[in-house]
């Protein structure tokens, strides 16, 4: 089974890591065989499997289902599961409260959105024997004050991206996710902080990358971002395109330029 130890062993090995969300049993044999390193169980779940318009109506219960389901298919793969909007943002005892029972429905690590100004939760479930991803740059919880789905942390704003992912670091993080960044300060955040890093529209320099399962496998059917790319592309089986996306997820063929924002 993977641990943090495992993840942090690949990036000072300069391994990189390929993360799928992925929502039901049969799904997380498939991805675990196929060696996928981490499975999330996150909040996306409420657009590509509920049909929702946002990950806003998504609830602490909707993710220890998946969670569940998901970790009766694992094989070896580190299962992180997204706290949901309205769970953890109040206080940290709100956001134990919330984590343990995901922990109870069998992950084994959570992630909450947000910056600096909640880095005093992660320090608290990390305490408290949690594990925490911190998602900073583009947090989609919080779509109505970015004002849309908008790349982060350009010009002025890299210094608080980079303030962000160094106090989570700081309190005990054990992996920061970086959604909409551009390449060179996604970069410079890989390179200042000792926990893994994942990207999702961060670029190449990321310890590990994420994409949706819905969006890599073509099924979504809403408009998807530039930093998506389909994998069943000259593929004949979903067993092949998730093994096409590890593969070049590894090898640093994905995410090339086209599938990444500069500053
Ligand atoms: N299926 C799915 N895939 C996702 O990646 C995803 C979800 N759902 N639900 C929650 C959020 C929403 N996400 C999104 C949605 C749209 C863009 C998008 O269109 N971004 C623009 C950026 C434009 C700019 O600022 O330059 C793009 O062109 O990619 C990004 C992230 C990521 N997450
Ligand atoms: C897109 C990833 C990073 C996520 O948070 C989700 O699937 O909810
Ligand atoms: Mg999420």
């Amino acid at each position: 089974m993977h641990t943090i130890h495992t993840l942090k062993k690949m990036k000072a090995a300069g391994e990189k890591i390929a993360m799928l969300t992925c929502y039901d049993a049969s799904f997380a044999r498939l991805m675990s065989d196929a060696g996928v390193d981490v499975l999330l169980i996150g909040d996306s779940l409420g657009m590509a499997v509920q049909g929702q318009a946002s990950t806003i109506p998504v609830s602490v219960d909707d993710i220890c289902y998946h969670t569940a389901a998901v970790a009766r298919g694992n094989q070896q793969a580190l299962i992180l599961a997204d706290l949901p909007f309205g769970a953890y943002q109040q206080s940290k005892e709100q956001a134990f409260a919330a984590a343990v029972r995901l922990m109870v429905a069998g992950a084994h690590m959570v992630k909450l959105e947000g910056g600096e100004w909640i880095a005093e939760t992660t320090h608290f479930l990390q305490q408290r024997g949690i594990p925490v991803c911190a998602h900073i740059g583009l947090t989609p919880q919080s779509v109505h004050t970015l004002g849309g789905y908008k790349v982060q942390g350009r010009g002025e704003a890299a210094a608080q991206l980079l303030a962000d992912a160094q106090a989570h670091a700081q309190a005990g993080a054990d992996m920061v996710l970086m959604e909409c960044v551009p390449v060179a300060l996604a970069a410079k955040v890989t390179a200042s902080v000792s926990c893994p890093t994942i990207g999702i529209g961060a670029g190449v320099d990321c310890d590990g990358q994420v994409l949706v399962m819905h969006d890599m496998l073509g099924i979504y059917p809403g408009k998807t971002a530039k930093f998506v790319k389909n994998f069943m592309h000259n593929q004949t089986s979903i067993q092949a395109a998730v093994g096409a996306y590890v593969q070049e997820v590894k090898a640093k063929i994905f995410p090339d330029a086209e599938h990444s924002f500069t500053d």
